[in-house]
């Protein structure tokens, strides 16, 4: 049986600072969403006739506004409202039928939409994630099983520990540096690779990478082609 239409699903990663984002239903499948969403600097917008505990809390946030109204197409179409303009939009109401509406209003709108009850009408579906400052992990079944995706991130959330964070904001500022300083393209690529055998994150674990990483500084500075 044919569960979703995510046969080919196309991943990307989607900046969404500052981009306002409508969240419609205000359970904790909404509560989930919207705090993805917020973990990725966006302006949440959440309309729903009741809140969890947890979304009332994020009224506090700076970025988040809450409408405690039932979802009306207005919310999403009069572009004189503040409701208007959003770049992404999650229906997670627990009623198909509104769901279903605001997929309609936002598709013909050329909005990106979430269906949270009915993954063939979506146009994107969250996975589950595991983050380490700039790496990200996204781990995703296309609907198959939303829980088995969540199972394999928690395996990669214990094999990748919090070392990484250090570790690419380190290999980021190295690879900024040697950008504009090494002019020769295939020069710059050799480095970019010798940088991943420097067993970095066993200096990192072991607490000896701070200096390490000063004397690696300081000997780059004096490189011909630096
Ligand atoms: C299609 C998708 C659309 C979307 O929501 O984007 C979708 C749909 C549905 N989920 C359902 C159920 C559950 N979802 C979870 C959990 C998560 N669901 C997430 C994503 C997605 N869920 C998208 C596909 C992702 C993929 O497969 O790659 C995660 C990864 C991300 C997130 O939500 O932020 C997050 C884990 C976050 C984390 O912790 O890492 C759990 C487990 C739990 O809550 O512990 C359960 C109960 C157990 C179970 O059913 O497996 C139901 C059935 C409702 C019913 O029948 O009652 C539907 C609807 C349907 O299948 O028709
Ligand atoms: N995608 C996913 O990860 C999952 C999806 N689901 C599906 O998501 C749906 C929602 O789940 P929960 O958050 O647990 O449900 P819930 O019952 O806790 O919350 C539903 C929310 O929708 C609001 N709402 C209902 N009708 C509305 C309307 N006309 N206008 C505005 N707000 C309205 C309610 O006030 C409530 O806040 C479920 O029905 C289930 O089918 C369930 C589990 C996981």
């Amino acid at each position: 049986m044919e569960l979703t239409t995510m046969n080919h699903p196309y991943p990307i990663m989607m900046n969404l600072s500052g981009r306002r984002c409508l969240v419609v239903g205000g359970g904790a499948v909404a509560e989930r969403k919207v705090k993805s969403l917020l973990q990725a600097g966006a302006r949440v917008t959440i309309v729903s006739t009741e809140f969890t505990e947890g979304i009332i809390e994020m009224e506090n946030h700076a970025e988040v506004v809450l409408y405690r109204q039932t979802f009306h197409p207005s919310i999403m179409i009069d572009e004189s409202s503040d409701f208007a303009s959003y770049i992404l939009v999650v229906a997670a109401t627990n009623d198909a039928k509104v769901n279903a509406h605001v997929h309609e209003i936002a598709s013909r709108q050329g909005q990106l939409v979430n269906v949270v009850d009915q993954p063939q009408l979506s146009s994107f579906i969250v996975p589950s994630v595991v983050r380490r400052g700039k790496l990200v992990i996204a781990v995703s079944t296309g609907g198959a099983s939303p829980s088995a995706a969540r199972k394999i991130a928690q395996e990669l959330d214990n094999a990748y520990g919090e070392e990484y964070e250090t570790y690419l904001d380190f290999l980021s500022d190295l690879r900024l540096l040697i950008q504009s300083r090494v002019a020769d393209k295939q020069a710059r690529q050799r480095v970019f690779k010798e940088m991943l055998e420097w067993d970095v994150l066993a200096k990192i674990r072991g607490g000896t990478f701070e200096s390490w990483k000063e004397k690696l500084y300081i000997t780059l500075e004096k490189e011909p082609w630096m």
